[in-house]
């Protein structure tokens, strides 16, 4: 394996050894303290952009599942781990994470000390890196990619079609910002039929379909990003039954008036704990944001701060006080992670069910 780096934009150098294709990749460079489903992480669309940093120090020892995609492609720019197994051991196991990377033209970095490299991030908050071969001392030129406030990655990740999804259940139109397969998965699980539309769907368009509720996915980047569509997005939720996950959180927020703020380093793990304030019961959930609700810039008046987080108080989720739409910032669709809050789409789909208008259905 040739011998390589991972250098930060605040200058910090990280050595190691290059796998996978051996050109550049540049992106920000963040971490995940999940001990597994690095799978899930690499083709989960919301990490489009990021280089993943991974703090378990054993990576891809079960190897690629046939099942456990998020998307049809590896979505993250680059992975860095400590130790990357190239033999793995699982009866499922199609491919070694080695194969996949080189199949699909990813960069990796292994050999790396993750400790100090998550310990600078800490430290300094999330920056833009760069992956090479060779002797840090070299230049390398790579252009850098377009900033996360713009619709770009948005663009490159949501669906260039709509998809439908036939079921007996209630119809639910899913605005895609970068969907993980899972929020689908547990759609159809529950009977709904699912019609997937692009994130740039207009209200009018969305009506046609006639749906009973909508949800908007996670997704990659800044929310201020999807700034052109609020307006649709906030004429759709006063419309219908709304779920928004993590990006579609952010954006109702907005849409109604809400601001939102980089957190120095992000929640990017599978053992987050949230608080439900209704009911005081601390879930432990999946989750893999930057951005957040600033809690001051909620309006009370329309909506109540439902969930949040335990380490940091940080806003977790939001329920609107008259119309029935409800906003979670973690992963009720888990994968990887625990599903403790998988209640999040019976609650919802229970509430349409009912045909009920007042959001309190939801807490
Ligand atoms: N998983 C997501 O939807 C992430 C949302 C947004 N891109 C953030 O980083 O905060």
């Amino acid at each position: 394996m040739p011998a390589g780096y991972v250098k930060l934009a605040t200058g910090e150098i990280f050595k190691g050894e290059v796998v996978g294709q051996e050109q550049p990749a540049v992106g920000e460079v963040v971490f995940n303290t999940s001990m597994t489903g690095y799978q899930e992480i690499m083709t989960d669309p919301s990490y489009a952009g990021q280089i993943v940093t991974f703090c378990y120090p054993l990576i891809g020892n079960y190897g690629i599942q046939l099942d456990d995609n998020e998307s049809n492609r590896p979505q993250v720019a680059g992975i860095i781990t400590s130790e990357l197994c190239d033999i793995p051991s699982h009866y499922g196991a199609v491919k070694s994470i080695d194969q996949l990377l080189k199949e699909q033209g990813l960069t990796a970095l292994t050999g790396v000390d993750t400790r100090a490299l998550v310990k600078t991030i800490r430290k300094y908050g999330t920056v833009q890196g760069v992956i090479a071969c060779g002797s840090p001392d070299q230049e390398v030129q790579v252009a850098s990619p377009p900033p996360f406030s713009s619709s770009y990655w948005v663009d490159a990740v949501s669906t260039k079609e709509m998809n439908t999804y036939p079921n007996s259940g209630p119809h639910i139109v899913v605005v895609d910002l970068g969907m993980k397969k899972s929020i689908l998965d547990c759609l159809l699980a529950a009977k709904c039929q699912v019609t997937v539309v692009p994130y740039s769907t207009t209200y009018e368009q969305i009506k046609a379909l006639h749906p009973d509720g909508v949800v908007y996915s996670n997704g990659p980047g800044d929310p201020v990003a999807l700034k052109p569509w609020l307006e649709h997005v906030r004429r759709v939720t006063t419309a219908y039954p709304t779920l928004g996950i993590c990006l579609g959180h952010q954006v109702i927020a907005l849409a109604y008036g809400a601001t939102t703020a980089k957190l120095k380093f992000g929640h990017r793990g599978g053992n987050h704990p949230v608080k439900e304030l209704s009911t005081g019961k601390v879930m432990i959930t999946p989750q893999n944001h930057s951005y957040v609700v600033v809690d001051e810039s909620v309006d009370p008046q329309q909506f109540e701060v439902a969930y949040r987080h335990v380490n940091d108080g940080t806003v977790e989720g939001l329920v609107h006080k008259e119309l029935p739409i409800c906003t979670v910032q973690f992963h009720p669709e888990a994968h990887p992670g625990p599903s403790d809050t998988a209640y999040i789409f019976h609650t919802f789909l229970q509430h349409i069910q009912k045909g009920g208008r007042s959001a309190y259905a939801f807490a």
